[in-house]
C-alpha cells in the first residue's frame, strides 16, 4: 500500500500571508495521524494543499507531496486530479457541501467513480458494496435517496462510502465529526478505526478536539500559526508534550465522562495574526513558560526524544 510523505509544504495567500509554513509529516499505510490546533492554525489549508483542492485566494509555493513515490505537486492537472481521485480522497464536517442535494446520493457516488473510467456496471457494484461498507442498511434502498431523506450521520457516512468508493491510499478528514450528536460521533469513529484496518488506509484526522485524537490516532501532529510545533505518538504526546501550547491544549480538556463533548479549547490570549507574527517564537506572547531568548529565537522543529519531535527552546523542567 501506498502512504503519504509531505515536506516543507508552503501555501502562501495572494495576499502574501505564509499560512502553511514548511510542513512535513506522514501517513503510512492504515496509520490514523491527528492534526490539531485552534482555529485559525491552517490546519484545513494543509488538507487542500495536499489533496489539491485549494481555493483561488492560496497556492503551494514550495515543498512536496509524495503519494508512494510520486510527487504530486509535479504532475500535470490531469494527472493530478486522477491520482487525487484514487490516492487521496477528503471528508467535510459539512457533507452538504460534498454532497449535490438534485442528485441520489447513489448516481453521484457511482458517477465519480465514472469520471475516473469504471464503467457503468462496475461503477453501480462498487457504489453498492460502498455503501455496505459504512454499514448502512440495504444499500440499494439507501442508494436511491436523496441527501435531504437521509440523518446527519448517514449523510457522514454517505460522504464516507462515496470516498471509500475511489479505493484511496489516503482519507483526510476534516472535522467531520464536529456536528454530530456524541453517539454518532462513536459510530463514525469506530467505522473509521475500522476500515484502516481492513483496507490499510492511511487516514489524517483534522480536529480541535484532542480527546477524539486520544481514542482514535497513532501519532498526533500540533499546528500553530501554520507549523507543526510538535510531533509524537498519541501516548507520549498525552503523557509527556514537550511544547507548551500541546500542554495547554490538553489542559484545556474537561475531566473525562466519557459522554460529554468538550468545548473548543481554551487558552490564554489571542491566537497570532498570521500576517504580522511576533518575533521569535510566536506562541510566546502567550506563554507561560517564555524566557527572553523566546523572543528572539523562533525554534526549528527538533527531535527531543524517539520518535519525538517540538519547536520549543525551555525544556519541561524548567517549566515553573
Ligand atoms: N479561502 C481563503 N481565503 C483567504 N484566507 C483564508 C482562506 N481560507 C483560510 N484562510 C486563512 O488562512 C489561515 C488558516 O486557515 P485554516 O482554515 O487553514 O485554519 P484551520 O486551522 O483549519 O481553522 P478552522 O479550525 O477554523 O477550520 C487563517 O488565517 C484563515 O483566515
Amino acid at each position: 500500500m501506498t502512504g503519504l510523505r509531505v515536506e516543507e509544504l508552503r501555501t502562501v495567500l495572494k495576499t502574501g500571508t505564509a499560512v502553511v509554513r514548511d510542513v512535513s509529516f506522514t501517513v503510512e499505510p492504515g496509520e490514523i495521524v491527528g492534526l490539531v490546533g485552534e482555529s485559525g492554525s491552517g490546519k484545513t489549508l494543509t488538507a487542500l494543499s495536499v489533496a489539491g483542492l485549494l481555493p483561488a485566494a492560496a497556492e503551494v509555493t514550495g515543498g512536496k507531496v509524495f503519494l508512494g513515490n510520486e510527487n504530486l505537486l509535479e504532475l500535470s492537472e490531469r494527472r493530478r486530479r486522477a491520482a487525487r481521485g484514487a490516492g487521496i480522497a477528503m471528508i467535510y464536517q459539512d457533507p452538504m457541501t460534498a454532497l449535490n442535494p438534485l442528485m441520489t446520493v447513489g448516481a453521484q457516488i457511482s458517477e465519480g467513480l465514472r469520471a475516473h473510467g469504471v464503467s457503468r456496471t462496475q461503477a453501480r457494484e462498487r457504489t453498492l458494496e460502498a455503501i455496505a461498507e459504512v454499514r448502512l442498511p440495504q444499500p440499494a434502498v439507501m442508494a436511491r435517496r436523496y441527501p435531504h431523506q437521509l440523518s446527519g450521520g448517514q449523510r457522514q457516512r454517505m460522504m464516507i462510502a462515496g470516498a471509500l468508493a475511489m479505493r484511496p491510499a489516503v482519507l483526510i478528514a476534516d472535522e467531520p465529526t464536529t456536528a454530530l450528536d456524541v453517539t454518532v460521533q462513536q459510530q463514525i469513529l469506530a467505522l473509521v478505526d475500522d476500515l484502516r484496518r481492513t483496507h490499510s488506509l492511511g487516514v489524517l484526522w483534522i480536529t480541535h478536539d484532542l480527546a477524539v485524537l486520544a481514542q482514535l490516532a497513532d501519532r498526533v501532529l500540533v499546528m500553530y500559526a501554520g507549523r507543526i510545533v510538535e510531533s509524537a505518538s498519541t501516548v507520549d504526546l498525552f503523557e509527556s508534550p514537550r511544547h507548551p501550547y500541546t500542554a495547554a491544549l490538553l489542559a484545556s480538556i474537561p475531566p473525562a465522562t466519557g459522554i460529554e463533548r468538550p468545548p473548543l479549547p481554551q487558552i490564554g490570549g489571542v491566537p497570532p495574526d498570521l500576517a504580522a507574527l511576533p518575533a521569535g517564537c510566536p506562541f510566546q506572547p502567550r506563554c507561560e513558560h517564555a524566557e527572553d531568548r523566546c523572543s528572539v529565537v523562533d525554534p526549528p522543529l527538533d527531535s527531543v526524544a524517539a520518535a519525538h519531535e517540538a519547536a520549543c527552546l525551555v525544556l519541561p523542567e524548567r517549566w515553573s
